[in-house]
């Protein structure tokens, strides 16, 4: 090669190698949390919730819908159980599924997520035969919740770890809603907002040991990117969730057909 094509070449190859370059832990975490500005926080219908601006069948309607996330979230821990072949990862992970499905009478009292969620349901005054029916979960919804579940069945458990990293961001939608419902929302019993409560310090201990996982399994620049696309599967199906929520259930929707 002559000298000219040889210098040619140069920013070539630093470019290709740039793009094969691992990111540093610090960095990839970095580019994982940038993820933020695709999160449902940010959607109108969580906007408009967290303003105020809902009519009570609308926040009715969303508990309804989202509680078929609640009751599926255990479902999706068990298939990342199922997928896991190490013990102390499986034993760290199954504080998930209690988290949300209680630990029955027999260990304390805690009777978890999806029962405090039903006291949620309660307190915006959802009729519990909707809510366990499921009978306003939108298709959407289903589809949207479905594909999660779907996926931590047939990825590796690590890819399905890394899409729970969406906690990431939900302590503070958590938070909002302690803030700003008892006061925008006067008619919710603040004893049903117990939930948002729980789960911030469970977010948190689900993200330090998501983010471990990330930062061993992610080895190679393909793998870190492919954490990066996984995040963002996991986004949209949130983000998709309010979208089929916000378009079921309009400002005037007929009244024989609100929550
Ligand atoms: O209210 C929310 O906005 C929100 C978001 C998320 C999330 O970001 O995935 C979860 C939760 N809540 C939640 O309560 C919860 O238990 C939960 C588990 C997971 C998960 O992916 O394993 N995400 C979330």
């Amino acid at each position: 090669m002559t000298a000219s094509l040889a210098n040619r070449a140069r920013p070539r190859e630093a470019a290709r190698d740039e793009l094969q370059r691992l990111w540093d832990f610090d960095e990839f975490e970095a580019r994982l949390r940038a993820c933020e500005s695709r999160y449902h926080i940010h959607h109108r219908f969580n906007q408009r919730l967290n303003h105020g601006e809902l009519q009570p069948f609308q926040v009715r309607a969303w508990v309804a819908n989202r509680f078929y996330y609640q009751v599926n979230i255990p479902r999706k821990d068990a298939a990342v159980m199922s997928n896991c072949d190490d013990r102390a990862e499986r034993r760290r992970w199954i504080l998930r599924m209690l988290d949300h499905d209680g630990h029955g009478s027999h260990v304390g009292d805690d009777a978890g997520g999806i029962e405090s969620w039903s006291r949620l349901a309660q307190a915006v005054a959802l009729d519990p035969l909707d809510l366990w029916s499921h009978r306003h979960v939108q298709p959407g919804v289903r589809f949207a919740v479905d594909a999660y579940v779907n996926f931590a069945r047939q990825r590796p458990w690590e890819e399905a770890a890394i899409s729970s990293l969406t906690e990431m961001f939900a302590p503070r939608i958590h938070a909002d809603r302690l803030a700003g419902w008892p006061t925008l929302y006067p008619w919710i019993d603040v004893e049903g907002l117990a939930y948002f409560r729980s789960r911030i310090p469970l977010a948190t201990r689900d993200v330090e040991h998501g983010l471990e996982v990330a930062r061993r399994w992610c080895t190679t620049r393909a793998r870190q990117e492919r954490a990066i696309a996984i995040l963002h599967f996991k986004l949209d199906i949130l983000w998709a969730m309010l979208d089929a929520i916000e378009r079921g259930f309009p400002d005037d929707m007929p009244l024989a057909q609100r929550p």
